[in-house]
């Protein structure tokens, strides 16, 4: 769940805020694009879900927790329930897709043995296994793609919130992208998409877009 009354977001150091007056709800469970034209605010929206950024006023809850009152402990173990795929990926690029993957259960301690089933069952779902040991630069910009995605996806986030995540696949990878999207959603994640590829939005089943524009909230309607 995403709750966001009149909360403006302003980066260090910038005079006026980027974003402001922003007003919506979005249930547990819930797929939504999000969509405006450059410059419009939508990866500062996507900072302020991934709690890389602090509302500058208003009142932001991300699932139930007030975010503005929240203390950094509070907060760290927010982010852990909160899935994140990069535009620009931020694979480590002297570790091999596993250790890449494996990260985010390394830093809650999980056993190698816990590890190795979850790295595995993940590489399968997104169709990347054979590459399991290869460096991230010697794979394709797709497949770069989709072990970002796994590794956003190897915590079992409540929340997934993805930056362009197509950008980089052939038209029937992005296909299958979405209906990974939609099986998280049957499992109960909410899953916020910023596209700027119009055919995705087309060709994908009816749904509720957030539209930006001018750092604002320009309209909430389905596609
Ligand atoms: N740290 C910052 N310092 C100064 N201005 C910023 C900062 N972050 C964002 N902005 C400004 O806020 C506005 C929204 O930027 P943002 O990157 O969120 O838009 P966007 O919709 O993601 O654009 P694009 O689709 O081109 O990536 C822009 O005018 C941008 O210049």
């Amino acid at each position: 769940m995403i709750s966001l009354h009149d909360v403006s977001m302003k980066p260090p150091g910038v005079g006026k805020p980027v974003l402001h007056g922003l007003t919506l709800h979005i249930p547990q469970g819930e797929f939504r694009w999000l969509l405006g034209p450059s410059g419009a605010g939508k990866s500062s929206f996507l900072k302020l879900l991934t709690l890389g950024a602090k509302p500058f006023s208003g009142h932001m809850e991300v699932l139930g927790v007030p975010v503005s009152r929240a203390n950094r402990s509070t907060l760290r173990d927010l982010r852990r329930r909160i899935g994140f795929v990069p535009q620009d990926y931020r694979l480590i690029s002297e570790w091999s897709v596993y250790d890449n993957i494996a990260l985010p259960l390394r830093l809650k301690n999980h056993s190698e043995r816990s590890i190795r089933k979850e790295v595995f069952n993940v590489l399968e779902w997104l169709d990347v296994a054979t590459h399991t040991y290869s460096l991230p630069t010697t794979l394709s910009g797709g497949e770069q793609q989709r072990v970002a995605i796994a590794r956003a996806l190897i915590n079992r986030p409540e929340i997934l919130l993805a930056d362009e995540p197509t950008n980089a696949l052939e038209a029937d990878q992005a296909r299958h992208l979405l209906t990974t999207f939609q099986e998280l959603i049957d499992l109960g994640t909410t899953v916020i998409v910023a596209t700027h590829n119009e055919f995705l939005v087309q060709e994908a089943p009816p749904a509720q877009a957030i539209m930006l524009r001018d750092g604002t909230l320009d309209r909430q309607t389905v596609l």
